[in-house]
C-alpha cells in the first residue's frame, strides 16, 4: 500500500495471495534501528494476505514466558471456590478476573467453549467506565509480580509491532502513539482440557471467532490446537514455534484499514491428550479513541466500509455478545 493513489488497469489486478502456512517475521531490525525494510514488507504481506503471523526477535525472554505459563498452571489448579472468589462478575465494569467453563462463549449459539480463563488489565487511577478498574489477584506467591511483568513485556511488544504496522501503511512510525496513552490491554490466561470421543462444533476449546481490538499477541505452550481459516475457506494449523508469538489482527485494525488488513477467524481444538495453556494479550486503543477508515485505504474500488466508532464501544459490543454473565 502506498500513500499515492494507484489505479491498476483491470488486467493488472490479482487475487490476494492465498496461504497454507503462516509467515514468520523477524522484528529485531525494528528494535535495533537497523534497516527494517524487510521486516516492514514482511508485515505488510502477512497482514494483507493472512491476518496472522509469527514474530521472532521480539526481545521478550523465554524465561519470563515460561514463568507466566507456570503461574497460569498454578492458577487453574486452584480449587473452584478459590477461582470463583475472583470471578469476573465481581469486578464490575472492569471485567477482569476468572471465567469458568461455559462462562464465555466466543461463537455463541454454535459452540460451547471448553475452556476456563483469567483476565488482568492495565489500571489507570481515576479513569472510570467499561474495562477500567482494578485487577483481582489469586493468593499465589509471585503470581501478581510475574503477570504484571509479562503484561508490561506484551505492551512493549505491541508498541514495537504497531510501529511496524504504521510503517507498513506508509504512516508515521508513531501513528498509534496518541491513541494508546491509556490503552485497554487485557492479558488473558486460558486452560483447555483435552477432548476425546465424538467431537463436533457444539463443543471445542474456543469456537470460531475474530478478536476484539487492534491485535492479539499470543503465546501458546507446546501442545498445539490453534487453527486459522484461510482464503480458500480451509482451516490450517498454527503449530507452536518455540521463541515466537503468534500475532493476529483484530476487528478494530480491520476497520481502521478499511479491510486492507483482515481479522481472521480462528479457533482451538485440543485433542492432544494433554492440557493446553495459552496466554493471549488483547491490545486495544484508549477507550475514547475514535477509529475510522484511513483516507489512504479508501478509493473508488474500496469505498469506506465503516463509520467511526470509539474503541471502548467497539469492545463493549463484542463482550456483550460473548459473556453469559453480562446478559
Ligand atoms: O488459545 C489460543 O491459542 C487462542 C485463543 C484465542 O483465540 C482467544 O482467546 O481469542
Ligand atoms: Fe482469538
Amino acid at each position: 500500500m502506498s500513500a499515492e493513489i494507484v489505479h491498476l488497469d483491470d488486467r493488472l489486478k490479482a487475487e490476494r495471495q492465498d496461504f497454507d502456512r503462516i509467515p514468520i517475521v523477524d522484528l529485531s531490525a525494528l528494535r535495533s534501528g537497523e534497516d527494517h525494510a524487510e521486516a516492514v514488507s514482511g508485515l505488510r504481506w502477512a497482514l494483507a494476505n493472512v491476518g496472522f503471523l509469527y514474530v521472532k526477535g521480539h526481545g521478550v525472554s523465554d524465561a519470563l514466558v515460561e514463568r507466566t505459563f507456570e503461574a497460569a498452571r498454578q492458577l487453574f489448579a486452584l480449587p473452584d471456590e478459590e477461582k470463583m472468589a475472583i470471578h469476573i462478575s465481581k469486578s464490575g465494569e472492569a471485567l477482569r478476573g476468572y471465567t469458568e467453563f461455559g462462562g464465555e462463549n466466543t461463537n455463541p449459539g454454535i459452540t460451547r467453549d471448553l475452556k476456563e480463563n483469567f483476565d488482568v488489565g492495565l489500571t489507570y487511577p481515576g479513569l472510570t467506565g467499561p474495562f477500567q478498574g482494578e485487577n483481582q489477584w489469586p493468593a499465589l506467591p509471585g503470581f501478581r509480580e510475574t503477570t504484571e511483568a509479562y503484561l508490561q513485556a506484551m505492551l512493549d511488544t505491541a508498541v514495537l509491532f504497531l510501529e511496524g504496522v504504521a510503517l507498513s501503511l506508509d504512516l508515521d512510525r508513531d501513528f498509534f502513539k496518541p491513541k494508546m496513552t491509556q490503552p485497554m490491554m487485557i492479558q488473558r490466561m486460558i486452560h483447555y482440557p483435552s477432548q476425546a470421543g465424538q467431537i463436533d462444533e457444539s463443543s471445542i476449546g474456543i469456537g470460531a471467532h475474530t478478536d476484539y481490538g487492534l491485535l492479539t499477541v499470543l503465546a501458546q505452550d507446546n501442545v498445539g490446537g490453534l487453527q486459522v481459516l484461510n482464503r480458500k475457506m480451509q482451516w490450517v494449523e498454527a503449530p507452536p514455534i518455540p521463541g515466537t508469538f503468534v500475532i493476529n489482527i483484530s476487528d478494530l485494525m480491520q476497520r481502521l484499514t478499511n479491510d486492507t488488513y483482515l481479522a481472521n477467524l480462528h479457533r482451538v481444538v485440543n485433542v492432544s491428550g494433554r492440557q493446553r495453556y495459552s496466554l493471549p494479550c488483547f491490545v486495544d486503543c484508549n477507550a475514547d479513541a475514535v477509529i475510522e477508515p484511513l483516507p489512504q485505504c479508501i478509493d473508488g474500488d474500496h469505498p469506506s466500509a465503516y463509520g467511526p466508532i470509539s474503541a471502548g464501544q467497539n469492545k463493549l459490543n463484542r463482550y456483550a455478545a460473548s459473556f453469559a454473565h453480562l446478559n
